[in-house]
């Protein structure tokens, strides 16, 4: 599977009344598969609250994002389950509706006291074994105590079934001291930025992003990876300007959990989702949060997408 490009991670539209509004998947879907430079969609991530639906509801978006596009690119599905075996389980359920590979997150639990040696490693494994359904290795950032050192990056690229790495590590020392070893040491190994609010920094390096920035600016971003293959500076830091006022209102308002409600606002200002409506634990933004989005995606010039 080439995700050398862009590979946008789409929210997961509601209805008013809080149920999974499948008319706007279709036209979120097919718009994003019709991009030259999209080469997949992964669903059911952060950008797509994957872990507040229940598992019929995760299986159904799945089964719409692929009639969405039509066949034309693959889908990608966000597992999550904390243990090894619900994982595989997951993912098994994943490929069975129709996704092509799985974006394998760490065991949650990780996050607050962090792994014993080996797990890592093992969770790919299991989850693989479990399911055949190819992985993308998800790196989380530095400050997470479910970020992964060097040697188990290493370990778990190496593993039958890992094909790519969705780095999101935001500490810049590693990143530079550790993207060229991967390279060298994994070469088959397709590494995407995942750091949205940090793509300029980080577009250099890497064979493409994957991001729910996506979902709002593909075109650009498509240009901005481009540039960032071509080591072009001025054109990526065009770009990166052009685009400062959006990465401000959706990636510098607060975590990346104002950063989707943001993106389902900015999806309406280009005329794709009719309202932001999210699921809980999600709120609303604050009052005026909605318009700052809507001059931002003007000041861009993002246009409206046409049916
Ligand atoms: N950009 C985010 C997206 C979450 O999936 C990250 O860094 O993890």
């Amino acid at each position: 599977m080439d995700l050398r490009g862009l590979t946008p991670a789409p929210v997961t539209p509601f209805t008013k009344d809080g149920k999974v509004d499948y008319d706007a998947i279709q036209r979120l879907g097919s718009w994003l598969g019709s991009i030259d430079g999209v080469k997949a969609l992964v669903v059911l991530g952060h950008a797509g609250e994957g872990t507040f639906l229940t598992s019929e509801e995760q299986v159904n978006v799945i089964k719409a994002f692929v009639k969405s596009v039509d066949d034309k690119i693959p889908i990608i599905a966000g597992i999550t389950g904390e243990g090894n075996e619900v994982a595989a389980l997951e993912a098994k359920r994943a490929k069975d509706a129709g996704a092509k590979a799985g974006l394998l997150y760490p065991s949650h639990g990780w996050l607050r006291f962090g792994y014993q040696p080996g797990a890592p490693q093992a969770r790919y494994r299991i989850v693989y074994e479990g399911s055949g359904l190819p992985l993308i290795l998800f790196q989380y950032p530095d400050n997470t105590k479910a970020t992964y050192n060097l040697q188990t990056m290493l370990d778990i690229a190496a593993q039958p079934g890992v094909f790519a790495m969705k780095n999101g590590v935001r500490n810049m020392t590693r990143w530079d001291t550790e993207i060229p070893i991967v390279r060298r040491e994994r070469p088959d190994l397709q590494i995407l930025t995942c750091h949205d609010e940090h793509l300029l920094h980080t577009v250099f390096d890497v064979d493409g992003m994957l991001v729910g920035y996506g979902n709002v600016a593909p075109e650009l971003l498509i240009e901005m990876i481009e540039a960032g293959k071509a080591k072009d500076y001025v054109r990526a830091r065009a770009i990166h300007d052009r685009l400062f006022p959006v990465t401000k209102n959706i990636y510098h308002r607060g975590s990346h959990m104002e950063g989707t409600v943001a993106l389902k606002h900015a999806l309406v200002a280009r005329g794709i989702l009719e309202h932001a409506t999210v699921r809980s634990p999600l709120l609303p933004l604050p009052n005026g949060a909605e318009k700052e989005i809507y001059s931002a995606i003007q000041s861009a010039q993002l246009s409206r997408v046409s049916a």
